[in-house]
């Protein structure tokens, strides 16, 4: 098989995986793959589309700058750009951004600290963080219709082959090594993000029912 059929198919498994989850809500959400490297091409989820369908017209071909590499009446993601950003700045092989209740939620409570950290749980291991007392911590950056503003201000937070960013209200954009070690990594935080608003919910009808015993 083809590197470049590889890559389309290892792309459109990771894309059907995340519409089961229903993580493609309204059309929402971006998935890209590194297809090579010198020159730089990847795959890239063709914009507005039903992410939920899997049709021959999902991804398109673009080059170092977001640009269509071959001749298509395809709309590469608007949001190609941060995809660019990690691309260009890494060693990454795959960029997935989705939007959930989950991540828009905990970007709001947490939008004034401009972060939110995890510790004490399990799951940090999957981020690659095995030590006993691993902390880690999400940047929240504030969303921008505009996207080379959003595409600066994102591009900030990369610094390695590895990581992940909030946008406020809008959604998460995480990238690794591989598709398989980003999927990972976006689990991990989708987990974390799913718990910690579970766990706020019981402490708050804790407060008002105090013979409830929670953490
Ligand atoms: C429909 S949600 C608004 C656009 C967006 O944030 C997104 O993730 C999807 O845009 P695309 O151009 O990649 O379909
Ligand atoms: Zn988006």
């Amino acid at each position: 098989m083809s590197r470049y059929l590889q890559k389309w198919n290892e792309l459109a498994d990771v894309k059907d995986e995340f519409a089961e989850r229903d993580w493609f809500p309204g059309t929402s959400g971006n998935l890209s793959i590194k297809v090579s490297t010198n020159p730089l091409t990847f795959f890239v989820t063709a914009s507005g589309k039903d992410k939920r369908k899997r049709t021959s017209e999902d991804f398109l071909l673009v080059d170092k700058k977001g640009a269509p590499a071959e001749e298509t009446k395809l709309k590469p993601s608007a949001e190609t750009q941060l995809h660019v950003e990690v691309y260009n700045r890494t060693n990454a092989g795959a960029v997935f951004h989705v939007h959930t209740i989950d991540n828009n939620v905990i970007s709001e409570i947490y939008k004034e600290e401009g972060k939110i950290t995890f510790k004490r749980q399990e799951i940090i291991k999957a981020l690659g963080y095995w030590e006993e007392d691993a902390e880690v911590s999400i940047p929240i950056i504030k969303n921008d219709a505009h996207i080379p503003t959003l595409s600066q201000q994102f591009s900030k937070y990369i610094h390695g082959d590895k990581g992940a960013v909030l946008i406020l209200n809008h959604g998460i954009t995480v990238w690794g090594e591989t598709a398989f070690e980003a999927k990972k990594y976006l689990e991990a935080w989708e987990f974390l993000f799913s718990y910690h608003l579970k766990l706020l919910a019981l402490q708050n009808v804790q407060k008002q029912y105090p013979v409830m015993p929670i953490a």
